[in-house]
Parts: structure tokens; C-alpha cells; sequence
């Protein structure tokens, strides 16, 4: 489905923040993007979400290349690929409702021009992600728990019935109930629908219960790639092996305070 070949990205002349990236992923995979603070996970997210551009390198989505499509073309192509961020508090306008902030995927990507048919379909994203429509439609994201709007953010990204979904961090704002219950839901669009996942996380158990790759990222370059379970108990590379014990001295610290 995705096949990335020596991306690179800097801002300004001095940050170059993705040097050499490659990897690829089939339809349908789950696969996890972990790596220290600013190695540039979210980058290769935002790349691929459209809402940056790489400097070099290809992107070969189902056989088409990103990298120097027409900006129109592109444009079409961002239904397929869409992103589900961190922040449930800031990603959503406070001045919309949640049938409009949906809505507006919609009339962005140019989905639908029938409104029965967009209201279908916002209701139908809406009962995936279990919030009953007659409830939820009508309300403001101030009016919503922090599980509900990140909910909604999910709601966001699938109704246009992407094949990718890249989600960054989208659990870290989250209690460990609702953390559940957001990996449950995509779990279940990755089973019903055959939505492939980007997964970029900090949460070790997290990545053991739900990718089944690995890319370990260190300032901008990926050291090591496999499958989940080789990569947790077998690491090769001095940095995963490092990252790896930081992440669980994070996670046992943050069970203290649970
Ligand atoms: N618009 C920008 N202009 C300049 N530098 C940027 C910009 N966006 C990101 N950076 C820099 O690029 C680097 C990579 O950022 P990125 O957000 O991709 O890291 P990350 O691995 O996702 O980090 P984190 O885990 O902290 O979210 C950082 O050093 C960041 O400061």
C-alpha cells in the first residue's frame, strides 16, 4: 500500500529533521513509529497527512507518487490517508458543532454533496465510534469529556473511509480506561473496515497489544525495523535498547501515580 524510499525533510538551513527514511507498509497493517522526543515521528505523520512536504525521496501510495503530485491531485488523495492527533482539547474548533466539525471533513475533501447524504455518513462515524447521534450531534466540544472528543476526532478521520489512518499519540491524553477503550475502537475499524494504521506512541504495551511492526526512529533515521514482539524483547541497536528501558522507567513511574 505505502512504500516510503529515502525521505528526507529540514526546516531552514540547518534542521534537517528526516534523513534517509524508508519503510513500507502493506494494506491493512498495523505498524508502530516509536522514538525519543523530537526524532521526527510526527514529521513523517504530517508528510504523510499532507500537511507538510518532503524535501526528497518517494512516497508510493497504492502506485501513485505523492512526492511531486499536483496539489489538486494530492488534494483528492487525502481522503485515503488521514491523521488522528494528540491534543483531543485543541484539535477541534470550540465554535462548531460535532455534526459540523465532521461535517467539514466532508465538504474539505469534497465527499458528498447531497446534505442527507453527509448527515448518513456522519451519523454512520459517529456509531462506529459508539456515540449515539441523537446525543452527540448537536453538541460542543466544551460540552464533551476528553474520551468523547477524541472520539469525535476519530469520527473526523473515518468518515471519509480513509485506507490509512496515522494516529500520533493519540492515546497520551487519555486515562488508562478510555486509552483502552480508543485502542479498542481501532482495533475494530482495523478488523471491520481493513483500515491500515501509522501508529506513533511512547507506550510500550501499547504497541505490544496493537502493531504488528516496529520502526524505531533516532534523529530522523530509522535504526531498527521488525516485528513488535523481536523488537520489545530482542533489540539490537544501542539506541532501542535504551529507548526501550526509558519508556518502561516512564511506565512504571506513571503506575505509581495511578
Ligand atoms: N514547523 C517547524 N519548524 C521548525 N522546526 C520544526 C517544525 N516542526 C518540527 N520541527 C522540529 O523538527 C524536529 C522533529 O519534530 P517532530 O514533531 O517530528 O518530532 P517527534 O518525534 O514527533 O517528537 P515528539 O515525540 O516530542 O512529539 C524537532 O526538533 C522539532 O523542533
Amino acid at each position: 500500500m505505502l512504500e516510503i524510499t529515502t525521505i528526507e525533510k529540514s526546516y531552514g538551513k540547518e534542521v534537517q529533521v528526516l534523513k534517509n527514511v524508508s519503510f513500507s507498509l502493506a494494506p491493512s497493517e498495523i505498524i508502530g513509529l516509536i522514538g525519543a522526543s523530537g526524532a521526527g515521528k510526527s514529521t513523517i505523520g504530517r508528510i504523510l497527512a499532507n500537511l507538510e512536504v518532503a524535501d526528497k525521496g518517494s512516497i508510493l501510495f497504492e502506485n501513485q507518487q505523492l512526492i511531486k503530485m499536483s496539489a489538486k491531485k494530492r488534494r483528492q488523495l487525502s481522503k485515503d490517508i488521514q491523521m488522528i492527533f494528540q491534543d483531543p482539547y485543541s484539535a477541534l474548533s470550540s465554535r462548531m458543532t460535532v455534526k459540523e466539525l465532521i461535517e467539514e471533513a466532508l465538504l474539505i475533501l469534497k465527499i458528498e454533496s447531497s446534505k442527507m447524504a453527509r448527515l448518513t455518513l456522519i451519523k454512520e462515524a459517529l456509531k462506529l465510534v459508539s456515540l449515539d447521534p441523537d446525543h452527540y450531534l448537536g453538541r460542543y466540544p466544551h460540552e464533551l469529556s476528553g474520551g468523547e472528543r477524541q472520539r469525535v476526532g476519530v469520527a473526523r478521520a473515518i468518515v471519509c473511509n480513509p485506507k490509512l489512518i496515522v494516529a500520533d499519540e493519540p492515546t497520551s491524553m487519555l486515562d488508562t480506561s478510555l486509552r483502552l477503550e480508543l485502542i479498542a475502537l481501532l482495533k475494530s475499524l482495523n478488523e471491520k473496515k481493513g483500515t491500515a494504521f501509522i501508529f506513533i506512541t511512547h507506550d510500550i504495551a501499547l504497541t505490544q497489544n496493537f502493531c504488528q511492526r516496529l520502526l524505531v526512529l533516532n534523529e530522523g533515521q530509522i535504526v531498527e525495523q521488525g516485528s513488535t514482539e523481536d523488537i520489545i524483547l530482542h533489540p539490537k541497536h544501542d539506541f532501542t535498547k535504551k529507548l526501550l528501558s526509558a519508556l518502561r522507567k516512564l511506565e512504571a513511574r506513571e503506575e505509581v501515580y495511578l
